[in-house]
């Protein structure tokens, strides 16, 4: 490997991302124990340090080279404007930008938000998206309870992350405008630290967040079905297709994503196919 160091890893100190960095690292067979309070631990059997950090100084300190590779929301690598790869999408910590108003507010649309006040702990996202259309806002800008700035007399509108809408529906306020969709996301720097160890750990995670996904169908149908059961399940690549031992009939196997299975299955068995059987998927290489 010929590296001086090892591969830094940052991943979120606590927060809602903390235990999902920790989740997804761990099933990809990075095995560490975070000391009570540590802030920085060693990968067992690999050349990696997991460094804990604030969720949103994780792009600055990767873009700055202080790790290597960090697991932070896509928002906040968008907001802190630093000139970083996103390696992969991970999948989870989905989540939305969006402009917010009272709900008996009469504003139609971001333009008219021209000169008034906006609160958001994303002033460069929110400043981007209103000179596009059009407006200019006086940002305040806040770390967190953005949703009672419009109560508390500081804003007209504010910018923040909306997930089920409950904190909205909690304090009026409706949408105006998406701005845009976030998640999850593994990040990496142009110093290229030790790049085989880097890319390692990205095919390490590709095969869970992938597995996470799909999960393996497999089911009897008449041959003479095949052709239309395969354009229901066409698969990752393509389906498995074995003999049975009654001629007539042959046994598929099929990755299907997970949200589709119920919907599939039903299509399946209209379609003449039986014994569908669902199996999870824990972990693959594709
Ligand atoms: N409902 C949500 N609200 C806020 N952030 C979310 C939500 N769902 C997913 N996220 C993602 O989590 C990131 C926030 O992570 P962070 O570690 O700061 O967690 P937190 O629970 O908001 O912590 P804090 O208590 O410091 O606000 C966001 O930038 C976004 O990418
Ligand atoms: O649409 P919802 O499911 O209600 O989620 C969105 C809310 O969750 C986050 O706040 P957080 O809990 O992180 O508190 P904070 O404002 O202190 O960061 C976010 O800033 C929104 O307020
Ligand atoms: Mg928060």
């Amino acid at each position: 490997m010929g590296s001086d160091r090892n591969l830094r890893i940052g991943i979120p100190s606590k927060g809602r991302l903390s235990d999902i960095a920790g989740e997804l690292l761990g099933q990809a067979g990075l095995n560490f124990r975070r000391q009570s309070r540590g802030l920085f631990a060693r990968v067992s059997g690999l050349p990696i340090d997991i460094i804990f950090l604030r969720t949103d100084d994780i792009p600055t300190l990767c873009n700055e080279g202080a790790i290597d590779m960090g697991i932070t929301g896509s928002d906040l690598v968008e907001e802190s404007a630093v000139d970083v790869k996103t390696r992969m999408k991970l999948g989870v910590g989905r989540c939305r930008l969006a402009i917010c108003v009272p709900d008996n507010a009469a504003y139609q649309s971001a333009a008219d938000l021209d000169q008034k006040r906006i609160a958001s702990s994303f002033p460069t996202i929110t400043n981007t998206y209103l000179a596009a259309h059009g407006a200019s806002a006086h940002l305040v800008s806040l770390s967190g309870s953005v949703e009672v700035m419009i109560q508390l007399g500081v804003a007209d509108a504010i910018v923040d992350l909306v997930e089920t809408g409950s904190t909205l529906a909690a304090n009026r306020l409706r949408v105006l405008e998406d701005i845009g969709s976030y998640e999850t996301v593994l990040i990496q720097n142009n110093r290229g630290h030790d790049p085989d160890t880097a890319d390692r750990i990205v095919r390490r995670l590709e095969g869970v967040v992938i597995a996470r996904d799909y999960s393996s169908l497999e089911y009897n149908v008449p041959r003479s079905k095949l052709a239309e059961v395969e354009q229901i399940t066409p698969g990752y690549d393509s389906p498995t297709v074995n003999s049975l031992e009654d001629k007539n009939w042959c046994s598929v196997r099929a990755m299907v994503r997970r949200k589709d299975i119920i919907d599939t299955m039903e299509r399946l068995e209209a379609a003449g196919a039986s014994a569908i059987i669902e199996t999870p998927i824990l972990n693959c290489r594709l």
